[in-house]
């Protein structure tokens, strides 16, 4: 674990970098809120953003997304600049998902997916569970049942590259560990690159390679996910856990 910039990635530095920034400065209408933020994610690799609400995960999420447009510092995301929109960026093969059930509550699991162009077979392929619920409204499906189809949808196009911002907020750990061992899957057996916000930290050290900790709008550590897990009380008690009102981004 180190507090600089030069942590050694596990993965092979011979595979294909999906997103890099460096210097990369967010933020909202001209207000910086995230600084100088150096970013890596290469194929293949699951990568984990955590620090406590108010850090910065989210901005730096909408604006590696494209819905946030950079406020300085340099971005490339599947070799597009820091200008390309979130459409132009899913035609590259980005998949952004978040905390919000995006499925349509009145289609059924199966309409949700033919909406977005998504076989069905595929989708189950990635998540059996899904088999047995295509007939049902998204509207009476579980949260996890409804995160299960969005990650699914999402993964079932192929995507280079997957950003996901608290995918499994308010789920029962059983499930997040479920979301976050496909997320694995994907790394493994497609090549996926993954950058994930996570609150549920001890579960996603299982699944990352390597994490990134944000303070203030700042990444203030980084390191392996076995270097972050071996100091992880440390590392709570010091970033994770900021008194109220300590995040403002400065
Ligand atoms: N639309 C916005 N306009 C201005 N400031 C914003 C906006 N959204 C968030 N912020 C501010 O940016 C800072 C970082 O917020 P952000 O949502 O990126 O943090 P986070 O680490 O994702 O937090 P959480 O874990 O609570 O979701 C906070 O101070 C927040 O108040």
């Amino acid at each position: 674990m180190t507090t600089t910039e030069n942590t050694a990635a596990r993965t092979p530095a011979a595979e294909a970098t999906v997103l890099e920034c460096s210097g990369l400065d967010a933020g909202y209408g001209g207000a910086v809120v995230c600084r100088g933020l150096d970013l890596r994610v290469r194929a293949g690799e699951v990568v984990a953003l955590i620090g406590a609400n108010g850090a910065g995960k989210s901005t730096t999420m909408l604006t590696v997304a494209g819905e946030l447009a950079p406020l300085g510092g340099r971005l490339s995301v599947l070799g597009s600049d820091g200008r390309a929109s979130l459409a132009s960026r899913a035609r590259l093969g980005l998949s952004y998902v978040t905390e919000e059930r995006s499925v349509i509550m009145g289609l059924t699991a199966a309409e949700n997916l033919k909406l977005a162009g998504v076989r069905a077979d595929a989708a189950c392929a990635i998540f059996p569970e899904l088999r047995a619920l295509l007939g049902r409204p998204a509207g009476l499906l579980s949260g996890g049942e409804q995160q299960m189809l969005t990650l699914a949808r999402a993964l079932a196009r192929d995507p280079r590259l997957l950003l996901a911002d608290e995918l499994s907020l308010g789920l029962a750990p059983q499930i997040v560990s479920r979301l976050l061992a496909v997320v694995r899957e994907a790394a493994d057996a497609r090549g996926v690159g993954v950058l994930l916000v996570e609150q549920h930290v001890r579960q996603v050290l299982q699944v990352a390679d390597r994490v990134y900790v944000m303070r203030r709008g700042k990444v203030i550590v980084e390191g392996t996910a076995g270097e972050i897990a071996a100091d992880l009380d440390a590392v709570q008690r010091a970033y994770l856990s900021a008194a109220p009102g300590d995040e403002t981004p400065g």
